[in-house]
């Protein structure tokens, strides 16, 4: 009897392995697929154990959650090589904006991840069950990007409090998840909010994953992410009226690096 289920878990098995080499839809379906239920199952173990040890939501979960996701890339072949962490060493609380190109992202962000850094995150994101759960344990700051007034409100919150609790936040400043291997436009919610509470905004740039993932060409490989944290820029004594140029200032470094970063040097200057 066990002999015949392990004869049927061979014959599955050899059956997916055989239908991912011949379709790449089905390697793509089968992969993202792994991944949505890795973080699912993985939200809903971990909750307890962020619950048990710090009681409810806090930043402190983050070290918990990160630990979890920093080993979701072996499951991918997955590698990262990461430059300037130092960058992070700013005494007191900063802005980090970074590009945003999939929900693969979650595993970038977690390699780097400062301690006591919280991120901003859409709040249709709180209602995806565990994962929702886990963002909400995580302390991530949910905003409703189909209101400016009330998203306003809550980066002006964030800016009173983040000095005082002593948080990093780190933004999407895209708004939203984009895989062409560029930069969209940036929103400037994370530059008033750095000026807001003049403290330094740190740029962290992803290389393109255009060579091993690309949803709308059924493709997602194993492969290699390049991550540079560049040195912080200051904001004190800017006003609103300097957001403009800090925004365009930021989106320039950044696209100049995600360039290099992904091997199309040269490109990327004079982009404002
Ligand atoms: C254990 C297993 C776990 C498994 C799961 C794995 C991990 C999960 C755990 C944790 C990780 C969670 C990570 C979550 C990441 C989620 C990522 C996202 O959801 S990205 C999408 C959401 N984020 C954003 O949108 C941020 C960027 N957007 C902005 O900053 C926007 O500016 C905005 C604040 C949202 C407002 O956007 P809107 O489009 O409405 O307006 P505009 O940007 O066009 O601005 C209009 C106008 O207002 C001015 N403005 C903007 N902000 C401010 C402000 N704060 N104060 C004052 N004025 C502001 C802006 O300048 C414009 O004016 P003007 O044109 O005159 O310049
Ligand atoms: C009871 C309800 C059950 C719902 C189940 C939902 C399942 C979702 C589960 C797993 C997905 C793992 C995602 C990890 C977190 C990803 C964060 C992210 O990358 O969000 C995207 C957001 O930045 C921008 O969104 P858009 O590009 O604007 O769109």
């Amino acid at each position: 009897m066990e002999l015949g289920w392990l004869l049927w878990g061979a014959a599955v098995l050899l059956l997916l392995h055989l239908l991912m080499e011949l379709s790449p839809a089905v390697n793509f379906v089968l992969r993202i697929g792994f991944y949505y239920v890795l973080c699912i199952v993985c939200s809903g173990l971990t909750a307890p154990v962020c619950l048990l040890v710090n009681g409810g939501r806090t930043v402190k979960n983050m070290r918990i959650i990160k630990t979890v996701v920093k080993s979701f890339k072996y499951f991918f072949g997955l590698r990262f090589e990461v430059k300037g962490l130092e960058n992070f060493d700013v005494e007191g609380p900063a802005i980090i904006v970074s590009n945003h190109q999939s929900i693969l992202d979650m595993m970038g962000l977690m390699e780097v991840l400062p301690d006591g850094c919280v991120q901003v995150g859409k709040k249709e994101l709180m209602y995806a069950g565990t994962v929702g759960l886990i963002t909400y344990l995580g302390g991530v700051i949910f905003i409703n990007r189909k209101s400016t007034t009330s998203a306003k409100m809550v980066m002006a919150e964030v800016a009173k409090t983040m000095t005082a609790d002593n948080v990093k936040v780190w933004v999407y400043p895209e708004g939203t998840r984009n895989c062409t291997g560029d930069l969209l436009p940036f929103k400037k919610g994370a530059f008033h909010l750095a000026v807001q509470a003049q403290v330094p905004v740190i740029p962290v740039v992803y290389s393109s994953f255009t060579t091993f993932y690309n949803p709308k060409k059924n493709l997602f490989t194993s492969g290699k992410i390049k991550v540079e944290v560049l040195p912080p820029i200051e904001t004190k004594g800017l006003t609103s009226d300097d957001v403009s140029d800090l925004t365009d200032r930021c989106y320039n470094i950044m696209r100049e690096t995600l360039f290099r970063l992904s091997g199309r040097s040269g490109e990327g200057k004079d982009s404002s």
